[in-house]
């Protein structure tokens, strides 16, 4: 199973101002990411995404089949007016929780057409979650679009083999804006994982695309 991780930042490393704002990429680049999300069997985003993006994980910019929309979420806070909710009953959509969701909102969420999977005590066991998708569901290509709490939790458990990075020709600064990889971090740059460079793409807007392939360790 590939598993590739996509998102959007700014040229000092943000994928969201402090206030939440995640307005990076162009239309090009989006559409390049619908392209994406139609030739992957599901896309994952935390929960911190959907609250504060209210996303919609389709592939409406382009012709194609919507991935499974995939929500890491341990206490099933996801809103019933999320757009992902409402509209769970059309596209295929998972909340992947864990034994600190209760059972009414566990409830809840399958009422509004979405299934539910429980991985992990605390946290989402993304490992687990990851080796449902691929052998009990038949998923062969997974696309992560953060944010940077999840990021860190698939680099960090060595599970990603690709990373596509957009960097867009703007500063937002701020130092509670989300960085492409938030989580502990390492104590030093050897301990982390080491890329790639496969390919660059330019955009019209000035965007470089950047294709890393993951060192295993
Ligand atoms: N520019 C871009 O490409 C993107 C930007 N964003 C931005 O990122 C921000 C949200 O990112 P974050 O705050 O880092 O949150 P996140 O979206 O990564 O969600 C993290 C949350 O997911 C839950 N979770 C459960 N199990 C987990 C596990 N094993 N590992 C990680 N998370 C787990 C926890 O509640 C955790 O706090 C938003 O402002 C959003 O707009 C998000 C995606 C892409
Ligand atoms: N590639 C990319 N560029 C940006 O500028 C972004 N803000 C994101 N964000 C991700 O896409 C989700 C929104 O998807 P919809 O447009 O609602 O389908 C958002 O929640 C992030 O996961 N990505």
């Amino acid at each position: 199973m590939k598993i590739t991780i996509n998102a959007a930042m700014t040229i000092d490393g943000k994928i969201a101002t402090a206030s939440g704002d995640s307005t990076i990429s162009s239309k090009e680049d989006l559409k390049r990411v619908h392209r994406l999300r139609a030739a992957s069997d599901a896309v994952v985003v935390g929960i911190s995404t959907v609250l504060a993006d209210n996303p919609q994980l389709t592939v409406r910019l382009v012709r194609g089949k919507n991935p499974v929309r995939v929500v890491v979420d341990s206490k099933c806070r996801i809103p019933g007016g999320s757009q992902i909710l409402r509209t769970a009953g059309r596209v295929r959509t998972i909340v992947a929780a864990s034994a600190q969701a209760s059972a009414a909102d566990v409830e809840r969420i399958r009422q509004a057409g979405a299934e539910v999977i429980i991985a992990g005590n605390e946290a989402v066991d993304i490992k687990a979650l990851f080796s449902t998708f691929k052998k009990k569901m038949g998923f062969k290509k997974i696309l992560v679009e953060g944010g940077g709490e999840l990021n860190w939790s698939v680099l960090n458990l060595g599970l990603a083999d690709e990373l596509i990075v957009t960097v867009a020709p703007r500063v937002a600064g701020g130092r509670l804006a989300t960085t492409l990889v938030e989580g502990d971090g390492y104590d030093t740059i050897s301990q982390g994982p080491k890329f790639r460079l496969a390919h660059v793409q330019k955009t019209r807007a000035g965007e470089l695309v950047l294709f890393y392939r993951v060192g295993k360790k």
